[in-house]
């Protein structure tokens, strides 16, 4: 637990990552609208380095524990750490030096469409760094957009000029504008079609590879949480009730795990998965025939 790693509760100076086990602790969580409480006594850790799933049937709170977790939602009783600082009730001005370490890509971009791509990246880089100067402002919002693999020609495009990808990889660009360790996305492949989907999966994995990143990534793909989720973790009940690699989650007795990752798109997601490995060693015939076995279209489907 992270209570007893002495680097945990550490306080940061501007200049230092972030070095804990745990860049998010969450313990005994409630929160509630009026009467309806979405989550009673949650408890989660997130590891640092590793891109957390979180899964849960609609409605279970998946992106209102998110909210809890970056101080955007009150919270009826529990605490939410974020590298060792207590989000929970704190003013936004106690938590600075927390809030400028990680970024967020909400569902559906959440970008101002009066500005372009380039200026959506420069707002958190002028909200938390006044100082800088015009030029390297441009010139930081520019390599984020090229980090996010977008082309050189949307810096200066509107949200409305783009497509649903490109909005997506703009929200990942506003959310890297300053360097944070931690990531939260909020449904990133929603909307995709499955290339997409693929393509924005690998950046995010390369992103969290290259950058050291810590991801908490919401999200319904099971593509997703086979290709590139160090584990996940399952909303049900209000609570947590597993957090575990994938393949150890499908061994769990749980009726909604079960039907989520062991029914039919469940299967396909892991076939897929077992054909992207099989696909590399092509020059085995042993694989070659799997492949041609499995590429196979189901009996009675054209
Ligand atoms: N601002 C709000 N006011 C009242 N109820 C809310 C508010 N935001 C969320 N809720 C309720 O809280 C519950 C959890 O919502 P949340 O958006 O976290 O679900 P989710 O797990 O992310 O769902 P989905 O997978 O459909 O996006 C839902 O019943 C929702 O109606």
């Amino acid at each position: 637990m992270g209570a007893k790693d002495p680097e945990q509760d550490a306080v940061l100076r501007p200049d230092e990552r972030f070095r804990g086990d745990y860049p998010i602790v969450v313990e005994g969580l409630k929160t509630s609208f009026g009467e309806q409480v979405i989550h009673d006594d949650l408890d989660l850790e997130v590891r640092r380095g590793e891109i957390l799933g979180v899964v849960g049937g609609s409605g279970t709170g998946k992106s209102v524990l998110m909210r809890a977790i970056i101080g955007l939602q009150p919270v009826d009783a529990g605490e939410v750490r974020v590298f060792g600082r207590s989000i929970t009730g704190a003013e936004p001005d106690q938590v600075l030096g927390v809030r400028d370490r990680w970024g967020v890509l909400f569902q559906g971009g959440a970008l101002f469409s009066t500005l372009t791509v380039g200026e959506n990246v420069e707002v958190p880089i002028k909200q938390f760094y006044p100082e800088l100067s015009a030029d390297l402002t441009h010139e930081i919002a520019r390599y984020k957009v090229r980090l996010s693999g977008l082309p050189e020609d949307a810096v200066s495009k509107y949200p409305s000029e783009l497509s649903g990808g490109m909005r997506k990889r703009a929200g990942l660009a506003r959310a890297l504008a300053l360097d944070p360790e931690l990531l939260f996305l909020d449904e990133p492949t929603a909307g995709l079609d499955p290339i997409g989907a693929a393509a924005f999966d690998n950046l995010t994995r390369d992103l969290k590879e290259t950058l050291g990143l810590t991801v908490f990534l919401i999200t319904h793909d099971l593509d997703t949480l086979h290709e590139i989720c160090d584990r996940v973790a399952v909303l049900a009940d209000k609570k947590v009730i597993a957090v575990d690699t994938v393949p150890n989650l499908m061994k769990l007795d749980h009726p909604w795990i079960q039907e989520y990752f062991n029914g039919p798109r469940g299967r396909a997601a892991l076939t897929a998965q077992a054909l992207d490995e099989l696909r590399k060693h092509m020059d085995m015939p042993v694989a070659a025939n799997a492949v041609k076995a499995l590429d196979k279209p189901p009996a009675g489907k054209a």
